[in-house]
């Protein structure tokens, strides 16, 4: 197996060992041959001192280009509308750019119009409710942050959905008659929090749940005794960090098993074990570890960095930064693939996380290459500008919590 030569300072990544069976396949060498490529011709063109530079303006003109788009929703059948609305302009705040006055008005009788009559937000327009475009919807509302958008919101209404989706041993179904997984109780926790509708009894028995969730491996799966995956891991540990109950998990296999999905030679994660780096994973797998981080120090542990989170931010900028940037704008998963919002936002939100280390007195910025490289920070549990979260829970913040059981 060849080896990524020139990486710049990458030693503690590096293999010394050859014959490693987790990267024997034939779609894993491949990868790490285009990978290597990339990483190579970078050093050579670059006389290996150049940094790679991120393209701004070319992310900006595709996210634009998306944003435009939106105002066909009314006479596109897909299900996903209030994603693309929140993977833009998360993806626009990311890169700092302003949206304008009309535009956060369009989104926000978009997503008005996506919200179901009883509550919740659906796919599009008279869709079902649905747990993924609601956690979609309201982080996207609270990204716009005036207060058209905030009124948006039915929280009462939000709260009935909500408390429809929950089972009585504290799992959450993603829609009615739908599938339950540990999504559920991340987005229902997300919406409810920010929305501030979360009632005593809302998430009873849910900490317990998701704990159940949790591998032998260490990290957590989609429901108990399926496959630990990092996508499932960031919901899991997220929304226990939100319910105040992150203790209750097992945190050293946790931890032990989220940095070791850092891969050696791409730099980028992998979504779970023997599988492929993923672009997307720069926020699922890197996200939860600050979060990991901040338990960790309230605990006190001597071991922890005070500059730095515990995986290799160069080396996660490097795979972003070198492997993830489609030629004419957006982001990717991996050499070779097309570019899509999905991507485009979560390997920013990746690179906003390894760019900045906040850790609460102690704030660093480690940002690989020009200085305009620098992204907007991200709030590792919403997933949306942390100015975003401190606004919208200071707008709700001061409006009652709804009552469960008053007349709808
Ligand atoms: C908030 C919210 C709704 C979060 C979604 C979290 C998330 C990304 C879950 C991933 C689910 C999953 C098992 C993907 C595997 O895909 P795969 O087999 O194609 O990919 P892999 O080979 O990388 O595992
Ligand atoms: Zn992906």
């Amino acid at each position: 197996m060849a080896l990524r030569s020139q990486a710049g300072g990458r030693n503690a990544l590096r293999f010394e060992d050859d014959d490693l069976a987790t990267h024997s396949s034939l779609e894993q060498e491949k990868v790490e041959e285009s990978v290597e490529q990339l990483y190579s011709n970078f050093h050579r063109r670059s006389d290996g001192d150049a940094d790679p530079v991120l393209h701004r303006e070319k992310h900006l003109s595709y996210l634009k280009k998306g944003l435009r788009h939106l105002s066909d929703a009314y006479e596109c059948l897909d299900a996903s509308r209030p994603w693309l609305c929140y993977w833009i302009v998360h993806g626009l705040e990311l890169l700092e750019e302003p949206i304008p006055e009309e535009t956060v008005t369009d989104i926000a009788q978009f997503l008005s119009a996506c919200q179901h009559p009883n509550g919740g937000f659906g796919g599009g327009p008279g869709q079902l409710a649905h747990l993924a475009p609601t956690y979609a919807a309201v982080n996207a509302l609270c990204i716009l942050g005036t207060e058209e958008a905030y009124n948006v919101i039915d929280r009462p209404k939000l709260q009935r959905f909500l408390l429809s989706a929950k089972r009585p041993d504290g799992a959450w179904i993603m829609h009615q008659g739908g599938e339950e997984d540990v999504r559920g109780a991340y987005c229902a926790a997300s919406a409810a929090t920010l929305t501030n509708i979360i009632t005593p009894e809302m998430f009873e028995g849910t900490p317990e749940w998701i704990v159940r969730c949790q591998t032998y491996e260490g990290g957590i799966a989609g429901v108990p005794e399926m496959e630990a995956h990092g996508g499932y891991t960031f919901c899991g540990y997220a929304a226990l960090v939100m319910l105040g109950r992150e203790r209750l998990i097992d945190t050293k296999s946790l931890l032990r098993w989220t940095v070791n999905r850092q891969m050696r030679l791409e730099g980028g994660f992998q979504g779970r074990t023997n599988k492929l780096v993923d672009g997307c994973y720069s926020f699922w797998q890197a996200g939860t570890l600050p979060l990991l981080h901040r338990v960790l120090m309230m605990e006190g542990d001597e071991a922890l960095s005070k500059e730095s989170w515990m995986f290799h931010q160069g080396a996660l900028q490097e795979y972003v930064l070198i492997c993830c940037q489609f030629i004419s704008g957006g982001l990717i998963d991996k050499p070779g693939k097309a570019r899509d919002f999905y991507h485009t936002c979560y390997c920013l939100s990746g690179l906003s996380i390894a760019q900045h280390f906040i850790g609460g007195k102690y704030n660093h910025s480690h940002v690989l290459g020009p200085t305009q490289n620098e992204l907007h920070a991200t709030h590792p549990v919403y997933n949306i500008s942390p100015e975003a979260v401190v606004q919208a829970n200071s707008y709700f913040g001061v409006l009652p919590v709804p009552s469960p059981n008053s007349a709808a």
